[in-house]
């Protein structure tokens, strides 16, 4: 007689990041096997995916996010249930680095961090609300799990993306809301990564390329065992998982 076949776990995963850092090709190669040879701006798409981990079947569904500041205050809107959150940003774009601690954790993580529904960041400070801790206060979300940070990353020394530096320079110039040395076009270097990834209080780091289709299924993996290991906790522990990604 056949087992009966255990239902596959969901785990809601939500990638985050600068407009054209690369979170929809980081997802086409994952969920469709291609990297995709034209840009088109994503507004939101949801994606499942069924992924094995630790040998059993885990249904990953997976919102891919408008990275545009004019979709600021609609993407937190996506955030509650998640079990990770993938911050992205792309190892060319200075802008899009400084992002994931200017706007990504200044803004969303700010929503993230207070009960739902949450004020916009721009209102007046509730006193009644617990405060968000935000960088650089130490990596406490809420339900005081740690974040998750991972980073994918066109690999260097491979010759992956001279060609594409300048369009998503210009396209995170456009949203870049914080100035810093990495604005003179210097790309980050591992060691700041990991340092920011430190700094919002992630919980892995990881480097992949979308191109190069190098280490995109390690980044998926990682962030459904970061996900499934919050289950059973309530809804602000599961979506305070986090996860970087430069592509
Ligand atoms: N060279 C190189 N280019 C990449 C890579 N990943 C993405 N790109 C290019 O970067 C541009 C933007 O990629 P997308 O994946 O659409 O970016 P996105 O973050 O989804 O953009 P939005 O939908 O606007 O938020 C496209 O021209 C891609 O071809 C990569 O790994 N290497």
């Amino acid at each position: 007689m056949q087992a009966a076949q255990e239902p596959s776990k969901q785990v809601k995963v939500v990638l985050v990041g600068d407009g054209g850092c690369g979170k929809t090709s980081l997802l086409t190669v994952f969920a469709e096997g291609y990297f995709p040879e034209t840009y088109t701006p994503t507004v939101f798409e949801r994606l499942s995916v069924k992924l094995q981990v630790k040998g059993k079947t885990v249904q990953l569904q997976i919102w891919d996010t408008a990275g545009q500041v004019d979709y600021d205050r609609l993407r937190p809107l996506f955030y509650p249930d998640a079990g990770v959150l993938l911050l992205c940003f792309d190892v060319t774009s200075p802008y899009s680095f400084d992002n994931v601690l200017n706007r990504l954790t200044q803004t969303d993580r700010a929503l993230l961090c207070r009960p739902w529904p949450a004020p916009l960041p721009n209102q007046a400070e509730d006193p009644s609300v617990a405060k968000p801790h935000l960088p650089p206060s130490p990596a406490v979300v809420p339900g005081g799990e740690p974040l998750l940070q991972g980073r994918a990353h066109h690999a260097r020394g491979l010759q992956d993306r001279p060609a594409y530096g300048q369009v998503t320079v210009k396209q995170a110039s456009e949203d870049a809301a914080g100035a810093s040395d990495l604005q003179q076009g210097r790309e980050p270097a591992l060691g700041e990564g990991q340092e920011m990834a430190r700094s919002v209080g992630a919980v892995a780091y990881l480097e992949c390329s979308a191109l190069l289709q190098e280490n995109v299924q390690a980044v998926f993996q990682q962030a459904a065992k970061v996900a499934l290991s919050s289950r059973g906790q309530n809804i602000w522990r599961r979506i305070t998982r986090s996860f970087c990604v430069i592509t």
